[in-house]
């Protein structure tokens, strides 16, 4: 039984990212949570000319140094610029141009006063104030530098990277492809959620968070199903879909189970099994294997509910992510002070699933109600964040540090 570092550290180095060439598409500016393949340069400067940061008067600095309220001085007005138009006059000794906010600098002039430190007499302008020299003005390339590295490749493209990059008219963006991932449930005892259950059956719920959690995390989803405990449908499954998936999960069937023969299986269709068990409470007969000529990673969870999110969040999520092409931030850990008693049996390292809440710049962990065992999802539910007990650890007070896997934003 590896620990719960090991089995991460064994996953990660099997994991290659998507070829930054050869498994690329280009998407434009409506593409959402796609991760870049190459880096981005734009040949527009940002701003793409001086422009102004307030309505107001441009003016020339040496004609407003000594201005005040007492002894404003006083310009003449020569022209309007709007947002928009490009200014026709040189503003010279004696002169100002009406200017608003985002309008282009008239040649000439190289500070900006706002409009409310002024007066206005026909076309004559009372400076009342002594700015500071190039004051309000927005200078072409202070943000950007046309040429240079707008933004680097392994990110994902949220909604302050899109207007970046539609700012600076880059279009067509080189992204990785989505990683493909399989996914099936195994067991007799299962049917669809709108089936209704006979004696002795339950709801395929596995699935459907697995879809769920592989969208989430930018990935494709091919649904197969139900798969019977029937040794050779599951073997025609997995074979058929290592042929169109990065990546295969299955839930349930990996235990000692009697009708639990997804090891076997996988034996027998040449797949290198890395891990059979890990040091994790829920999710112990985690199954992870590799089909090495087709490039394609097997993830078997194990059945009971909460196993399958607790280890899809601790070692699924991060494997999808680093194939994905992300550079980093495949796990997010953070320290809180826990509101609630933490209890394991100090065996396994152990998760339990709670509430996170950021206050005051302090993060805070209150677990779920109700029975934090590995059949129960009922308590799943409205949780963004598992508490982590270390091996050895069988008991976290109120009030102590915990170390926590957030799962969702909080
Ligand atoms: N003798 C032992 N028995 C078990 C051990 C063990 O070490 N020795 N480990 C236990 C642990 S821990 C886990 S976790 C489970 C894992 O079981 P399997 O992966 O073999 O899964 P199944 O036997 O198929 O099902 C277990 C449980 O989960 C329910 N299930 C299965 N699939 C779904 C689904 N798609 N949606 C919802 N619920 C599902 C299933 O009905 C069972 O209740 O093994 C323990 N046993
Ligand atoms: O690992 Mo199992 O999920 O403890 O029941
Ligand atoms: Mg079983």
């Amino acid at each position: 039984m590896f620990s719960v570092s090991d089995a991460e550290a064994i996953i990660l180095n099997l994991v290659r990212s998507l070829d930054n060439q050869r498994d690329t598409e280009f998407v434009d500016l409506l593409a959402d949570n796609r991760i870049l393949a190459t880096p981005v340069t734009s040949n527009l400067d940002f701003p793409h000319w001086d422009n102004s940061a307030m309505d107001g008067y441009a003016v020339r600095y040496e004609d407003v140094q000594n201005s005040s309220e007492e002894t404003p001085a006083v310009l003449e007005v020569v022209e309007k610029i709007p947002a928009g138009y490009q200014p026709q006059c040189t503003i010279k000794l004696g002169q100002a141009a009406r200017i608003f906010t985002g309008a282009v600098m008239p040649a000439g002039a190289d500070t900006v006063v706002m409009q409310e430190k002024t007066r206005l007499e026909d076309n004559r302008v009372f400076i009342l104030t002594t700015p500071k020299p190039q004051e309000f003005v927005r200078h072409q390339a202070s943000y950007y530098q046309a040429g240079t590295e707008l933004l680097p490749a392994g990110i994902v493209l949220n909604a302050p990277e899109i207007a970046v990059l539609a700012a600076t008219q880059c279009t067509q963006l080189r992204v990785y492809r989505k990683v493909r991932v399989a996914i099936f449930s195994s067991g007799n005892e299962l049917v669809m959620p709108d089936k209704r259950l006979e004696p002795g059956q339950i709801v395929d719920s596995n699935q459907y968070a697995i879809a769920s959690l592989v969208r989430q995390t930018g990935a494709e989803v091919l649904m197969l199903g139900i798969v019977k405990d029937e040794p050779e449908v599951l073997k025609q499954t997995i074979s058929d879909a290592v042929a169109n998936a990065d990546i295969i999960i299955s839930s349930g069937g990996v235990s000692v189970g009697d009708y639990d023969y997804i090891e076997q299986i996988l034996e027998s269709l040449n797949a290198k099994i890395h891990i059979r068990s890990v040091g994790i409470k829920p999710g112990k007969p985690l199954t992870f294997a590799t089909f090495p000529n087709e490039n394609c990673l097997y993830f078997g969870l194990p059945g009971n509910p909460a196993a399958v999110l607790v280890t899809f969040w601790r070692f699924v999520q991060p494997a999808i992510k680093k194939m994905s092409g992300l550079a980093d931030n495949w796990l997010s850990f953070v320290k809180a002070r826990s509101h609630s008693e933490l209890r394991s049996d100090g065996k396994r390292e152990t998760y339990l699933w709670g509430k996170l809440h950021l206050i005051d710049g302090f993060y805070h962990f209150q677990v779920a109600g109700g029975s934090h065992t590995s059949g129960n999802l009922i308590n799943l539910a409205q949780t963004n964040a598992l508490a982590i007990l270390p091996v050895g650890k069988s008991l976290i007070n109120p009030g102590e540090e915990v170390q926590v896997l957030q799962v969702f934003g909080c």
